[in-house]
């Protein structure tokens, strides 16, 4: 017998009108360090519960309004209630999820997201994750008899460039694929079923235990990866037989530094460069969604980076999202604050309009496995199947797929996602190829003026004039560069799309 591939049809229906991602800041109490280095100072003025003021040596006041703000008093219980709840609500009615922490190292993400420790801490200090499995699983109790929930969990984290599942260690470089009708999705990454909160923690805590940390200057127990936990909440009415299920993602990313500042060198240094990077790949994707022009042409650098790649869903659209904008309040650490306040601000202006995803379970052969190709397969499958046992048959239907000599359905999706992953990357490049020329001609021009100036003396008079020659060609070259990249970018746009 062949593999039937096992195909879910999906019916997305959008469950509310286009808003915005929800942002909010939080400060964290001052440190014993930023105490010795500025006593009480702070660089924040609290002016109510969403508005506040910045201000520090080197800029003007600036006034942030955010959803929220959650100042140095504010309990955890207060970030899970206004971010979390609402977000594990919609999960359990199949709504995708996503709740990330970001903001400098040692501004609080881990203790917004984890608390002191998540098996054993006060409960007032529990974080959004043992406050989420808690959500999840009395939402499930108070469900409706019709409704059966199935709860997995899995984690990973991006380490280096790669994708590790914590849940087992031997998996360190997990692939990124996209579905057309489920999304971004992890290739193969364990998924552990849980049947209560105590089981869900322990497993969580396992995982915790497996993620790389490291001592920097600024924070003891540093998070050097980014770390997503994931949970599937499967819901089965026993009334229809239909299917939902929504994926909730919590991401407590690792924290961007100056490594001027925090003293890295070696291995420390070498992460730091590699998060620095992959957050920087966040920012673009958030400029390109909120400052670009809308529709078809602008092009999104999804694929620049593992994170934005992973995050793709959360960012452009299919996902309630919520940001927890992580800061110090003290002048020690001001030049960071207002550039994790300036992401989140900007970060605000992404539209978002989730969508239910119902399930009708059905096996069926995929459309793209033509008849007379399915035929060839199935009649010398069969002849084998006479004189060989079912599992070599099953081999030799992996060896030739791998060979090419069948055709595997799911290879036609990898291959085109593949090329997409090429296509996109080469438009990003040449975006910043076009960037520096604007700047090398931006530059030219500048000191052009300055030796025009100058051009009294005779020697400065003929470096001037080929200064401008060079910026005629340049500028020349540039036009005809311009329209082949607009071209080509307007190829790969259609292409791609
Ligand atoms: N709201 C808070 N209340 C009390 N202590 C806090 C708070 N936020 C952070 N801290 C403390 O500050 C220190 C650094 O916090 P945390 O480890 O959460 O930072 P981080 O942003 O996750 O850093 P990194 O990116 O380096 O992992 C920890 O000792 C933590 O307990």
């Amino acid at each position: 017998m062949l593999r039937g591939p096992l195909r879910f049809d999906y019916y997305f229906c959008p469950v509310r009108e286009m808003s915005n991602i929800t942002v909010c800041a939080r400060f964290r109490p001052l440190s014993s360090k930023e105490r010795q280095d500025h006593g009480d100072a702070v660089c924040i003025q609290c002016v109510d519960s969403e508005t506040f003021i910045f201000k520090d040596e080197k800029t003007e006041e600036l006034t942030y309004s955010f959803d929220r703000v959650f100042y140095d008093k504010s309990e955890q219980t207060d970030v899970y209630r206004f971010l979390a709840q609402p977000i594990v609500q919609d999960a359990l009615n199949a709504v995708n999820g996503t709740i990330i922490t970001f903001g400098q190292t040692g501004a609080g993400k881990t203790y917004s997201m984890e608390g002191p420790g998540i098996l054993e801490c006060d409960a007032a200090e529990k974080g959004l994750l043992p406050r989420v499995v808690e959500g999840i699983f009395e939402c499930t109790k108070l469900a409706d008899e019709t409704s059966k929930y199935s709860i997995k969990l899995s984690m990973v984290e991006i380490y280096m460039e790669k994708v590790r599942d914590l849940f087992d260690l031997s998996r360190d470089n997990i692939q990124i694929k996209e579905s057309k009708t489920q999304g971004i999705m992890l290739n193969g990454m364990t998924e552990m079923p849980v049947k209560d909160p105590p089981e869900a923690l322990l497993t969580l805590s396992k995982g915790i235990g497996n993620r790389a940390v490291g001592e920097t200057q600024m924070n003891v127990a540093s998070s050097r990866s980014h770390c997503i936990y994931i949970f599937t909440i499967q819901q089965e009415s026993t009334k229809d037989k239909r299917a939902r299920t929504g994926k909730l993602n919590l991401v407590d990313l690792a924290g961007s530094e100056k490594v001027e500042k925090t003293g890295a060198e070696g291995r420390i240094l070498e992460e730091a460069k590699t998060i620095n990077k992959s957050l920087s790949a966040l920012g673009n994707v958030i400029n390109a969604l909120t400052c670009g022009p809308t529709g078809r042409g602008n092009h999104i650098p999804y694929r620049d980076s593992k994170l934005t790649r992973i995050l793709q869903d959360a960012l452009g659209g299919n996902s309630r999202t919520a940001l927890l904008c992580c800061c110090s309040p003290s002048p020690t650490n001001s030049l960071e604050t207002l550039s994790t306040l300036r992401f989140g601000a900007r970060a605000k202006h992404i539209k978002a309009s989730p969508r239910v995803a119902y399930e009708d379970k059905c096996i069926r052969e995929l459309e793209v496995f033509t008849p007379v190709k399915r035929e060839l397969r199935d009649k010398l499958l069969n002849e084998l199947q006479v004189s060989l046992d079912i599992e070599q048959v099953q081999i030799l239907e992996e060896l030739f797929i791998q060979e090419g000599i069948l055709f595997d359905p799911c290879s036609i999706e990898e291959s085109e996602l593949a090329n997409e992953d090429v296509a996109s990357q080469t438009i990003s490049s040449l975006q910043l190829a076009l960037e520096e020329l604007l700047s090398t001609i931006a530059e030219l021009k500048k000191e052009n003026e300055v030796l025009m100036a100058r051009v009294t003396a005779a020697e400065l008079h003929h470096e001037s004039i080929s200064n401008s020659s060079l910026l005629v060609s340049i500028s020349c070259n540039l036009g005809l560069f311009r329209d082949w990249l607009k071209s080509l970018f307007h190829f790969s746009i259609n292409h791609y799309n």
